[in-house]
């Protein structure tokens, strides 16, 4: 019965969104999902041909045509969850004719792993903020989870935390499957701020691949990261947690390694000598880290955490340092 159904919107025409897309369609016929992405031409191939023309286009997406919109009010009205899948620099123009009544008693999630420029919020902070969403309906979804992973169907995990129970529990089951197994938190600040910062060091260490830097070294980085994630989350939201979880330390790790990162391959093409422009219009994906350093850098000011790498992405990317010379300095920081 239609009215029965858990009614989801997908916000996002991205990876992420494509790939969540997959896992809640594949989840059963308990499930209505509505997809919203902005780009007209990708719906109509969507609806023709049931895969996403731009991002994981190999996969065949089982939705409703009728279920694929453009029209925003439209896709937050007809559900009672929203997942946002937006890079987090887009996502207050995405979202500019929506407001606090529309998203009034919706449990809204964030796939996003960024802040919301100007006022340099985390997701959850901007949706309490802006539109005066209670922290009991947000939720986030973290953990170490590549979309080209998922469209594969290789095990993954992943975190959903929320400081509700009921609604971690409703998202984690919402998504749980043969292929995706969930954990609950209720660390949203840590969750998100580690899920940003990462971001950060996977352009760090994509650079150093660039530069010729080797495993031996980026061990050590990867090792700094980690503390400069834990520093920092200690000093914004200090709550007792093990930063070696899989939300933190593990996505971390899968994203400052993996092949299928855009953060780092970002970084790499930085590393070996290409500008910002050429980067960003090589890839046709989003390094949220790109963006997430000169938030952390403003955010920063405040709490003045000593966070070396960081710093280093920040003057090799807005301040115009040659990655030789900073990487070098850096690693002069590093033990
Ligand atoms: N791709 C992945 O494996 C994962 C991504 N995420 C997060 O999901 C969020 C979405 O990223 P992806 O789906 O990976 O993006 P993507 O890199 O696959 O695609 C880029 C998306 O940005 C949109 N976009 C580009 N320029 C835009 C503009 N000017 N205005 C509005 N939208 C624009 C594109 O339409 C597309 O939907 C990010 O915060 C990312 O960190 C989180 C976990 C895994
Ligand atoms: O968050 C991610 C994996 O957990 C995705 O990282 P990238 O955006 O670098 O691909």
């Amino acid at each position: 019965m239609e009215e029965n159904k858990t009614r989801v919107a997908v916000i996002g025409g991205g990876s992420w969104a494509t790939a969540i897309v997959k896992i809640i369609t594949d989840n059963g016929r308990s499930n209505k999902v509505i997809w919203w992405m902005r780009n007209q031409e990708a719906i109509d191939h969507l609806k023709k041909y049931h895969r996403n023309p731009r991002y994981l286009s190999y996969l065949e997406i089982n939705i409703e045509p009728g279920n694929i919109t453009s029209d925003l009010k439209e896709a937050i009205s007809g559900a009672d969850i929203i997942v946002l899948a937006i890079p987090a620099a887009f996502l207050q123009d995405a979202l500019a004719e929506i407001s606090a009544d529309d998203l009034k008693g919706k449990v809204i999630v964030s796939a996003i792993k960024g802040f919301v420029p100007q006022d340099n919020l985390i997701i959850g902070e901007f949706l309490h903020k802006q539109y005066s969403v209670p922290f009991d309906k947000v939720a986030v979804i973290s953990g170490p989870c590549h979309a080209e992973e998922v469209a594969l169907e290789k095990l993954s995990y992943l975190t959903i935390a929320s400081q509700s129970q009921d609604v971690s529990c409703l998202i984690a089951s919402l998504l749980s499957n043969r292929y995706i197994k969930t954990t609950t938190s209720d660390d949203i600040y840590g969750t998100e701020y580690a899920a940003v910062l990462k971001n950060i060091f996977a352009v760090a260490s994509g650079i150093c691949h660039g530069l010729g830097y080797g495993d031996n070294f980026q061990a050590v980085l990867i090792s700094n990261a980690i503390q400069e994630i834990k520093r920092f989350v200690d000093a914004v939201h200090p709550i007792d947690r093990d930063i070696k979880d899989s939300a933190y330390l593990g996505d971390l790790l899968v994203t400052a390694y993996s092949q299928f990162s855009r953060n780092r391959t970002f970084g790499n093409m930085i590393g070996k000598g290409y500008s910002v422009k050429s980067a960003q219009f090589e890839m046709n994906m989003v390094a949220e880290g790109y963006y997430a350093v000169k938030c952390l850098h403003e955010i920063n000011r405040n709490h003045k955490v000593y966070m070396p790498i960081s710093r280093a992405v920040y003057a090799i990317l807005y301040e115009n340092i040659s990655p030789t010379v900073e990487i070098r300095l850096l690693s002069e920081k590093l033990s």
